[in-house]
């Protein structure tokens, strides 16, 4: 048993950024490449437990889901002094969950909500896995700043763009939290957050296992419209699961709302592939005035 921990040989603790049954994830600094990462402490499960599984599934899923741009990054992961430790690309933009408690997506960010984790549920899917946990609280943001190119005038000295002027904040969505992935082809199902998942999933009817992603983000997407916290069971729940949408605090295109409801149908054959998502006219306006 080595007494000196990796974690604090390899990181400096910044602050802590979440906690919860899971075990604590921190904000680190890497002593070596001085980039910053989100590690996650969880107490070490008991070999065998179903827990232990689940923790494998997650350093599985990041080991085969390598680099994707709207996947969070995993580097390493291993166990110290009764803990798994996880270590993960840090997104600097806080998680959906927390965005939406300042208020409800635009149109825009709506579609590019959409655009972003649709690819990274294509690119998943295409993996032969499912997520099974999409959710605001496991969609986590990043914001670069971007130099925004102007056309530059003889006036100006070649210094200008040094300030904040030129830069766009550019925001990308990435899917994290991988613990309750599973194969396509040997599905050992985890169930997610019940407020997400869809009806068939809970009657154990694994037959169309990407389509519950699919469901997932559909309210996901419309929580983020601003429906409000959605249910956790009761009658509202079962009216999601008969497809039938939230009232809604902004007027969304007619595409929009249909979308929408084809996400949430209950007969998961009928809700689109991801890929569909991408071809769909509120995210392709081709044609369109
Ligand atoms: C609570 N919390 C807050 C954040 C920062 C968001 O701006 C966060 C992150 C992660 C995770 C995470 C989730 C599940 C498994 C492992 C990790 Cl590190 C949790 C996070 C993760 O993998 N990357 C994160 O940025």
């Amino acid at each position: 048993e080595s007494n000196i921990s990796r974690y604090h040989q390899e990181f400096l603790e910044l602050e802590l950024i979440g906690s919860g049954q899971f075990g604590s994830v921190y904000k680190c600094i890497n002593r070596l490449d001085g980039c910053i990462y989100a590690i996650k402490k969880s107490t070490k499960p008991v070999a065998g437990s179903a827990f232990e599984k689940t923790a494998l599934n997650e350093v599985y899923a990041h080991a085969v889901l390598g680099k994707h741009q709207h996947v969070v990054r995993y580097f390493s992961a291993w166990a110290e002094d009764n803990h798994m430790i996880i270590q993960n690309e840090y997104c600097n933009g806080g998680s959906l969950a927390d965005r939406l408690q300042e208020g409800p997506l635009s149109t825009v960010e709506l579609r590019k909500l959409l655009m972003h984790v649709a690819e990274g549920l294509r690119y998943i899917h295409s993996e032969a896995l499912v997520h099974l946990d999409i959710k605001p609280g496991n969609i986590f943001i990043s914001k670069e700043k971007r130099m925004q190119f102007t056309n530059y005038d003889s006036a100006d000295d070649g210094f200008e763009d040094l300030d904040e002027s030129h830069y766009e904040e550019e925001l990308t969505y990435k899917i994290g939290d991988l613990g309750h992935v599973t194969s396509l082809n040997n599905p050992q199902v985890e169930e997610g957050d019940c407020r997400y998942l869809p009806n068939e999933i809970l009657h154990e009817d694994y037959s169309h296992l990407t389509k519950a992603d699919i469901f997932s983000l559909g309210l996901t997407v419309i929580e983020s419209a601003g429906s409000g916290p959605l249910p956790k069971n009761g009658e509202n729940w079962h009216k999601l699961r008969r497809g039938e949408l939230p009232e809604l605090p902004q007027v969304l295109s007619r595409d929009m709302i249909n979308l929408m409801t084809a996400m949430i149908h209950p007969d998961p054959t009928m809700r689109p592939a991801a890929l569909q998502i991408l071809h769909h006219p509120v995210l392709c306006p081709i044609g369109k005035k």
